[in-house]
Order: C-alpha cells, then structure tokens, then sequence
C-alpha cells in the first residue's frame, strides 16, 4: 500500500474515533432530554425541532456531500436518539415476544385451551345452513372430545349473489348446539356495531381474511373480552397480519389467536399458497397462539392432511378444516369440505400426529 493511502486512511480512522465519542456524548444528552420530555409529558419525536436543525445543518453544508446526503444522515441520528429516548414498552409491539417472552394461553369455560403446547382442533361447516346440519357435525366432534366448533352466519362472499349466510339467525343455531353438545363456537363478525349482538351467542369473535385491515372492526373487536380469531388477510405480509393483531391488543384485549390461511400467489395448484414458514416465524416474534386452515389455504381435500401434520411439525398451536353433513349439497365451498367419513379419517390421523408434538 503507498505510504499517502495509508497515512490518509489512519486519519479516516482518527475522525472515525471522534464522530464515535461525539454521538457518544450526543446520545447520553438526548436520554437526559427524554428524562425531561418524560417528566414534562410530552411526545419523544419533535418533527418542528428536528426540521429547524436540518435546515440549519443544510445552511452551513459547504460540501463534499450534497444536501441530501446530510439530510438522510442526520435523519438516521435523530431516528437513533428518539429510540434512545422510548422506553423498552414503547419500543415493542403489545403482541411482540420482545415484550412478553412468555406464550399466551387462550382458555375457555369448558376447559378448552388455545396454546401452551397443547395441539387445538377447530373444526366445522363453511356456512351455518341449518339447526340439523350443525347438530349433526356438532354431535360428532363432542363424540369424538373435540371443544370446538366453526361455521359462518355473516359470510363475506367474492361475489354478492352468493349465499350471505343466515346472521343473527345462523348464530343462535350455533348456540343451540353449543347447549346441547358442549362445544365451543367460532364464527365470523364483520359489522363493528355485531359484536355486542353476537356475545351472547359465540365464544370466539373470527375475524376473516378480507377484513384483516378492516381497522374499525379491528379495534372493535380490541374493545371487546372474547377471544378474537384473527386471519390473516389475502395479500397481507407477515408484518402487516402482526400490526393487525395490534390492533386488537391495543385497545385491550389480548386473546388473540392468529391464523395462517393461505396467500395470494401465481400458483394455480391450491387454492391459495400455505405460507407454512409464517407459523415459525409467528411464533418467534410474537407470543399468541398460531393456528393453520389447511381448508382456505388448500382449497383440496386430497393434501388438506399432510399439510395440517406440517403445520403441527413447524409449531402451530392447532388446525382448523371444514366438515359438512353432506358438502355436496353445501351453500358454500361445496367442493372443499369434508364429509363425516373423509373427516372420520382426517381426525384419526391428525390426533395421532398430534401427539408426536404436545409436550
Ligand atoms: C433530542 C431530542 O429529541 C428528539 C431527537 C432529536 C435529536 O436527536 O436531535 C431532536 C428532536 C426529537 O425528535 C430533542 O427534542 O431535542
């Protein structure tokens, strides 16, 4: 190396150790000026201040780097202090593992649990049709110990001339069965002003994929005390399905299950495409329970057991399919539903596998 790049390059490192000491000696004053802020009450950031500083920074810039360059670094240090200047609470989501190491647990009145290792099976019919039709599956998931049942009465369908669902009147079917057979009941809301009508019948609010960013329903249903199934929306990532289920938690309430039901991609083959690496990464970054609707995700009865094994094998806290009486005569998504013998050996085999992952 010539002796002028490396006399050069030891003065870089010089000012490298001076810029360090100065946003040492930067950073202790913006905590003792958030020390203030917070005894004051007022917010961390302070837009009016930071843009007074960078015009002022802008006035004096005399080059090499243009106005630009010392705008977006100075906007890095500001941001850098504002961090410094958050408590550890407001620097992580409410849903964020950050701030709550520890897994929550969703429990019911009949002793059912959503979470803490145990495996939780959510099944049912697409649609609530009839007092007969939800009798006859709910019979048969309490035959076989299961705690839950699904089934739509407010269907939000692609298309305004298909079957609405049955409203206030499919949820008291849901709760007439639900007397006699036990089971606790999931289904869907999509009105905010539903909620409190919908209490006295339903154990767990849904709240499906096409209203994941329905931000009104989201705080809502924040504001009421029953579990909220979250799914997550269509085209949604991952850090958006996360600031959904915020939403829910910042206004109060954090039973909040989320679900992984399929995205939107150019594959043809399923329905839509399992995104089964968002349960693992769920998991780590946030502490609610995960579950997978291998029935949206799949749209095919043919892999919908493998793919519910996969989701238990990378952590999911349970499943949810749809079962219907007879889903050839079903008012929706007749042909992805399982009929009670094709179901008969689905939950056979899901329990066993089950096992292999309940601690
Ligand atoms: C340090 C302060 O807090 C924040 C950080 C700033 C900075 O790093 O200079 C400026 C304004 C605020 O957004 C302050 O208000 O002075």
């Amino acid at each position: 190396m010539s002796n002028e790049l490396e006399s050069l390059r030891e003065r870089i490192e010089v000012i490298n150790d001076e810029i360090l000491a100065l946003l040492q000696e930067r950073g202790s004053l913006a905590k003792k000026i958030g020390e203030e802020k917070r005894k004051q009450g007022t917010q961390v950031y302070d837009p009016q201040r930071e843009k007074e500083m960078l015009n002022h920074l802008i006035d004096n810039n005399k080059g090499p780097y243009n106005d630009n360059t010392i705008k977006q670094l100075f906007k890095e240090i500001f941001k850098a202090s504002t961090d410094l200047q958050k408590s550890e609470n407001e620097k992580h989501l409410y849903v964020s593992r950050k701030l709550k190491p520890e897994d929550t647990i969703v429990q019911f009145d009949n002793g059912a649990i959503i979470g803490n290792n145990k495996k939780t099976f959510v099944f049912g019919p697409c649609s609530v049709e009839s007092q007969e039709q939800v009798d006859t599956v709910a019979k048969d998931l309490a035959d076989r110990g299961e705690k839950f049942i699904r089934g739509g009465a407010f269907k939000p369908r692609t298309s305004p001339y298909d079957f609405q669902g049955l409203g206030e009147e499919g949820l008291k079917i849901l709760k007439n069965s639900k007397d006699k057979y036990g089971l606790n009941v999931v289904s869907e809301i999509v009105n905010p002003a539903h909620f409190e009508m919908a209490d006295e019948y339903l154990d767990v609010f849904q709240i499906g994929a096409r209203n994941m960013q329905n931000f009104e329903l989201l705080k809502e249903a924040g504001k009421t005390n029953k579990p909220i199934l979250l799914k997550r929306g269509l085209s949604a990532t991952i850090e958006e399905f996360i600031y959904a289920a915020e939403y829910i938690h910042s206004k109060g309430n954090n039973n909040i299950i989320l679900c992984e039901r399929g995205i939107r991609t150019y594959e043809t083959a399923t329905r839509n495409t399992l995104d089964i690496s968002a349960v693992p990464i769920l998991k780590q970054g946030t502490h609610l329970p995960v579950m997978v609707d291998v029935t949206h995700s799949t749209g095919r009865k043919d892999i919908m057991l493998p793919c519910a094994k996969a989701a238990l094998a990378v952590g999911a806290d349970g499943v949810m399919a749809e079962v219907h009486p007879d889903p050839s005569v079903a008012l929706s998504d007749a042909g992805q539903q399982m009929d009670l013998n094709e179901f008969d050996s689905f939950h056979k085999e899901i329990v066993q596998a089950a096992k292999l992952y309940e601690k």
